[in-house]
C-alpha cells in the first residue's frame, strides 16, 4: 500500500560529486555544447520541459508552475501560491525571485560552462578526437611549419640595426600575425562539425578501450550518435549499424559506468538519443516529493505549515491532488513537526502512481479514510516494522500488517476487492537513487527475478474476487524500466490466467507499455500499460498495469476450469524470497519459521491479530475462504 519513501534529501542540484563524477558532470556540459553545435541529441532534460511536455520539473520555474496552478480546476488548491504571490507582498516578490534565481542558479551552472567549453575545451576535445582515429593527422607537417615562423620571428631579432631592417622586420611580423590569424581561423572552421561530415571509427579496439579520457568519449559518443540518427548519408561505407552501436555502448559502459549486459538491456528500450537522455537523467537526484495524509489533514494546510518554516515547495503536479514537491528546506522534511504528527509522508512521485491506478473505494477491504481495510504484506520482516510505524504515525487504523511470501497468497487468504502488486524488481528505474545497480546486475538476477515476477502476479491475481461489486482490480507495478520486468511479466499473466484482461490505469500521462519489443510481440492491450522514465517525467522510472478480472474460474487449455482460490499458491524453496524465485516449482509445505530476529515481533500475538481481522473481514463479506491454522 504504502509507495517507496523517497530516500533523497532535498536538492535542486546535481548530487555531491566524487572526482570521476565531477569529471563527468564537466564532460555532460560540453555534451550540451556539443548537442548544440553538432545538432546531436545530446541534451539532459530532467528539470526541463520535455519536449512532448510531459515533465513536472522544478526547473519550470515557479511562475509556469503557478500558471498551471491557476488553470488548475481544484478550486481549493489555489492556495499553494497564496502566502507568497496572492498576496503580492514583498516578501511574497522576493520568495518569487529567489525561487526564480535558484533555478536559474541551477541552470546557470550549465550554460555557463558551455560557453566556456564551446570556446576551448570542446573544441579541444573534437581535436583530440580526431587525432586519435584520423590517420592523416599527427604526420607533423603543419607542426614544423609553425617552428620555421618563429624561427624566423626571433633570427631577425638579432640584426634590427639600420631603418632597412626594422621595416623588413615589421613586414615580417605582420605576415606572421597575418598567418597566425589565418590559422586560428583555419582552427575555428575545422572544429565546426559539418552535416555531412563522416565520422571514423576507430579500427583497433584495445585502443579504443584505453582511452578512458571523458572527453575524448563523450565526443565519440556523440558524433556515433550524430551518424546513427542520419546513418544513410553519414555512415563509412564499410561500417554496419551494428558496428557503430557496437562502439556507442562500449562508449556509453565507460562513459555512465554500466555493465554491458544493463547498458544493452536499457539502450534498446529507447531510440539512439532517448537513451542517452534517459543515461544523462539518472545522473540527476529526482525531486523530494511528499504526500499529504488526509486523515489528518489538507495539502493546502500542510502546504501553509511548511511554507511558514521556510520550506520551498509546490503541487507536485496536475495530476495528484496530494503530492507536494520539495525544492528546499531549512529544515530535514523527515524530522518537522509536521512530519512527526503524521501529516505527511516521504514518497516518491512514482509511487503515487499505482495507487491511483488502484482507485480503491470507500468501505472496500481496501483503503479509504479508514473505512475498510488494508492488508500490507512484505515478506522482509525488517520492511513492516517500518511499515507499522508509518502506520501509527500516520494514523491509519484499518491496516493489518503481514509478513508472508506473497506467492502464499491466496492460500493465506483472498477474496480482495482489489490487490496492489508493488512487486520486487532490478531497480533500473531509480538508478538515480542506487547508482550500484549500473554494475551489480547480472543476465541470472533478471531471469530469478522475472520468474518471482510472473509467480506473484498469478497470486495476486488468484487472490481478486471477480464477483466484487466495487472492484475485482490488480495492479501491477515496478520501479523497473525493463521489458523484461514489466510487458513480459503482464503478457505471461495475460496467457496464463484468461480470467483477466487489462484496462486503462486512468493515468493520463505516462509512455503507452511496448506491444513489440525487438523480436517479441506482445497481447495489444499491453498499449493500455503505462510506462515512467526519469528524462521524461522527472520521476523514477515506474511501470502500471491494471487488470480487472473477469471470472474467478481459470480456463485451462482442455476447456476445464478452476477455482482461482483452489489454486495452489507458489512456496518459495528460498528464506530469501526477494532475491530467489522457486523456479516455478509447487509447494504445499509451510515456509520454513523464521530465526529470531533483533527487533521481532511477537509472532503468536500478531497471528491472533491477523486471524481476528480475517474473521472481522468474514463477518463483513461472504466468499473468503480462511485456511485452517496449520500447525508445526
Ligand atoms: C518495490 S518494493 C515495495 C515497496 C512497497 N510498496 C513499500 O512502500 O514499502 C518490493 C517489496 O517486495 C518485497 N518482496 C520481495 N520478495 C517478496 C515476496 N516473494 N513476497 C512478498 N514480498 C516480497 C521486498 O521486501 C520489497 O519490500
Amino acid at each position: 500500500m504504502a509507495g517507496r519513501p523517497s530516500t533523497k534529501k532535498t536538492s535542486t542540484k546535481a548530487s555531491p560529486a566524487s572526482p570521476q563524477r565531477n569529471n563527468k558532470r564537466k564532460a555532460s556540459h560540453l555534451k550540451e555544447a556539443g548537442g548544440k553545435k553538432a545538432k546531436v541529441g545530446l541534451i539532459s532534460k530532467v528539470s526541463g520541459t520535455s519536449k512532448n511536455g510531459e515533465v513536472a520539473g522544478k526547473t519550470a520555474g515557479k511562475s509556469a508552475s503557478k500558471k498551471t496552478a491557476e488553470d488548475s480546476e481544484e478550486d481549493d488548491e489555489s492556495w499553494a501560491y497564496g502566502a507568497v504571490s496572492e498576496s503580492e507582498s514583498e516578501a511574497g516578490e522576493l520568495e518569487d525571485d529567489e525561487f526564480v534565481s535558484a533555478d536559474e542558479g541551477s541552470d546557470i551552472e550549465i550554460g555557463t560552462l558551455d560557453d566556456d567549453f564551446l570556446g576551448d575545451e570542446f573544441a579541444g576535445s573534437d581535436t583530440h578526437a580526431t587525432s586519435m582515429f584520423d590517420s592523416d593527422n599527427g604526420d607533423g607537417k603543419e607542426e614544423s611549419e609553425g617552428e620555421d615562423d618563429e624561427e624566423d620571428i626571433f633570427a631577425s631579432d638579432s640584426e634590427d640595426s639600420d631603418e632597412d631592417d626594422l621595416e623588413a622586420k615589421s613586414r615580417k611580423l605582420d605576415a606572421a600575425k597575418k598567418a597566425e590569424a589565418e590559422a586560428a581561423e583555419e582552427e575555428l572552421r575545422t572544429n565546426i562539425v559539418h552535416d555531412d561530415d563522416k565520422y571514423v571509427l576507430p579500427e583497433d579496439d584495445h585502443e579504443t578501450l584505453q582511452s578512458t579520457d571523458l572527453q575524448v568519449v563523450q565526443a565519440r559518443i556523440q558524433e556515433i550518435v550524430r551518424v546513427l540518427n542520419s546513418f544513410r548519408e553519414m555512415r563509412q561505407e564499410n561500417r554496419s549499424r551494428n558496428d557503430y552501436i557496437s562502439q556507442l555502448l562500449k562508449d556509453l559502459c565507460l562513459y555512465y559506468g554500466y555493465n554491458e549486459y544493463l547498458m544493452e538491456k536499457l539502450f534498446y528500450i529507447f531510440p539512439v538519443s532517448e537513451a542517452i537522455e534517459f543515461f544523462e537523467a539518472n545522473e540527476v537526484p529526482r525531486p523530494v516529493t511528499i504526500r499529504t495524509n488526509t486523515l489528518k489533514t489538507r495539502r493546502r494546510e500542510l502546504a501553509q505549515a511548511l511554507i511558514n518554516r521556510g520550506v520551498n515547495l509546490d503541487p507536485i503536479g496536475k495530476w495528484s491532488k496530494v503530492g507536494l514537491q520539495v525544492f528546499d528546506s531549512p529544515v530535514p522534511i523527515g524530522a518537522t513537526p509536521e512530519y512527526l504528527a503524521g501529516h505527511y509522508m516521504l514518497q516518491a512521485a512514482s509511487s503515487f502512481l499505482p495507487v491511483m491506478a488502484l482507485a480503491p473505494q470507500e468501505h472496500e477491504p481496501a483503503l479509504l479514510k479508514n473505512t475498510g481495510m488494508v492488508f500490507a504484506n512484505d515478506a522482509n520482516k525488517d520492511r513492516t516494522k517500518s511499515l507499522v510505524a508509518n502506520i501509527h504515525r500516520l494514523g491509519v487504523k484499518n491496516a493489518v500488517v503481514c509478513n508472508y511470501d506473497g506467492r502464499q497468497f491466496p492460500g493465506v487468504i483472498g477474496g480482495f476487492d482489489r490487490v496492489l502488486l508493488d512487486a520486487p524488481c532490478s531497480g533500473t528505474g531509480v538508478i538515480s537513487k542506487d547508482a550500484s545497480v549500473k554494475t551489480n546486475k547480472s543476465e541470472q538476477d533478471f531471469q530469478m527475478l522475472s520468474q518471482l515476477q510472473k509467480e506473484l502476479i498469478l497470486s495476486a491475481i488468484d487472490s481478486v474476487d471477480a464477483a466484487s461489486k466495487t472492484g475485482g482490480y490488480i495492479v501491477y507495478s515496478t520501479c523497473s524500466v525493463t521489458v523484461d520486468e514489466n510487458e513480459d511479466v503482464v503478457n505471461y499473466a495475460l496467457r496464463k490466467r484468461p480470467n483477466v484482461k487489462l484496462v486503462s490505469t486512468a493515468l493520463d500521462f505516462g509512455k503507452e507499455g511496448f506491444t513489440r519489443y525487438r523480436e517479441k510481440v506482445f497481447h495489444p492491450s499491453l498499449s493500455l500499460t503505462r510506462r515512467y522514465y526519469p528524462h521524461m517525467h522527472n520521476m523514477d522510472g515506474f511501470y502500471v498495469a491494471k487488470f480487472k478480472k473477469l471470472s474467478n474460474k481459470i480456463p485451462s487449455k482442455n476447456g476445464d476450469t478452476k477455482d482461482s482460490e483452489d489454486y495452489e499458491a507458489f512456496i518459495p524453496i528460498t528464506d530469501d524470497p526477494g532475491k530467489r524465485g522457486s523456479g516455478g516449482k509447487k509447494n504445499t509445505k509451510s515456509p520454513k519459521t523464521e530465526e529470531p530476529e533483533k527487533i521481532t515481533f511477537n509472532d503468536e500475538e500478531d497471528e491472533e491479530l491477523i486471524r481476528a481481522s480475517k474473521a472481522k473481514l468474514l463477518q463483513t463479506k461472504k466468499g473468503i475462504k480462511l485456511r485452517p491454522k496449520k500447525t508445526e
